[in-house]
């Protein structure tokens, strides 16, 4: 099977993403006897890939790929042998975004490869919730994503700055970016992240105002939006399709469903890595296995009662913790009948 050119483009693997971090894979033989595709579309039997100056569709079958982690998902940058056509490998990720299997939480599903940045989307209102942005953060560093803060609905907001402030206030040197998302002009704070070459994708609760802004920076309106239900503020799912698209200011947009339903998951690094205060300070525990609650020698009810750490931020510690680790509990054995 010849590798079918379906559609021409004036895309070049730069346009694309492709950097020395891919380059570097590639043998003297690989560069001779193939060429690297970008996955922008992943279905059922086939792939749709970008590489320089055109565009094609071929089987995601990878011959003697085990694990599945070794397929192709949206994103990916993947090795076609040129004379056959065929997929010979992936190459190695910047980062992979992962779920557990609906119905199945001992499977991993792959949802996103090679993500530079990853917006993440809270709305200037009563929606906002610091503890729901540390569940992303937390997600961000633990798939090793560059994360950026975006307020939403700054027109709506008498005062967005102190959403801003309180978004800072988490973690050192985190971005954040205030914006109306309806308004084209507003968005271009965005742009040092969206330019050629670069991947973004989106995560935020449903309502904030994703797919209003990934109208948006795509300079359309391909993208449905629905108005928010009446009476409460949780709005609807509209994004369905499953692709990479190309932004204005010539980037890439990495929207998949699951994306939008990703969960923490074995984020245990990520936990540690916002909450590396408190990690620190329980290493100065008397007891290993503390609880940090009424033990005694416990040093992080120590360093909370000098002020040294916040009772707020030690709640939302335990409160991810604990989700945390009922995620990733084994399933409870089931009684025989
Ligand atoms: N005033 C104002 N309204 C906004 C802004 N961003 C989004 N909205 C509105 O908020 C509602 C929800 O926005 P969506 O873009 O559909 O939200 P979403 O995050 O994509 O939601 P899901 O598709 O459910 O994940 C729509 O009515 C938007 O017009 C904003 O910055 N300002
Ligand atoms: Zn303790």
């Amino acid at each position: 099977m010849l590798l079918r050119p379906m559609m021409p483009t004036d895309e070049t693997l730069e346009d694309l993403g492709w950097d020395d971090y891919f380059g570097a894979q590639l043998s003297d033989e690989d560069a001779r006897d193939c060429h690297p595709v970008r996955v922008m579309s992943v279905h059922r039997g086939k792939i749709a890939v970008a590489g320089a100056g055109a565009r094609h569709i071929v089987t995601p079958y990878i011959a003697g790929a085990q694990p599945t982690d070794d397929h192709p998902t949206v994103g990916d940058w993947v090795l076609i042998d040129t004379y056959t056509g065929l997929p010979v490998r992936v190459l190695h990720r910047k980062n992979l975004f992962k779920r557990r299997a609906p119905g199945d939480p001992r499977r991993e599903q792959m949802i996103a490869a090679n993500v530079d940045t990853v917006f993440l989307v809270a709305s200037c209102n009563e929606d906002f919730s610091v503890a729901r942005l540390e569940r992303y953060l937390v997600l961000a560093h633990d798939v090793g994503v560059t994360p950026v803060v975006v307020l939403t609905k700054a027109d709506l907001a008498e005062t967005p700055e102190t959403y801003a402030a309180a978004a800072r206030a988490i973690e050192p040197g985190l971005r954040v970016e205030i914006v109306n998302g309806r308004d084209p002009a507003a968005v271009t704070g965005l742009a040092d992240w969206c330019g050629p070459g670069q991947t973004v994708a989106f995560l935020g609760s449903s309502g904030v105002g994703k797919s209003t802004l990934v109208n948006s920076l795509r300079g359309s309106d391909s993208i449905a939006t629905q108005p928010i239900r009446a009476n409460d503020s949780t709005g609807r799912h509209t994004t369905t399709v499953r692709e990479m698209h190309r932004l204005a200011q010539g980037g890439w947009l990495l929207d998949t469903p699951g994306m939008r339903e990703l969960q923490l998951a074995d984020a245990a690094t990520g936990i540690a890595e916002i909450f590396d205060d408190f990690a620190s300070a329980a290493e100065a525990c008397r007891f290993s296995d503390c609880s940090h609650g009424v033990e005694p020698g416990c040093a992080v009810q120590a360093a909370i009662a000098t002020g040294e750490l916040t009772k707020t931020r030690f709640d939302r510690w335990q409160k991810l913790g604990a989700e945390e680790r009922a995620a990733t509990a084994k399933p409870t054995k089931r009684r025989s009948r």
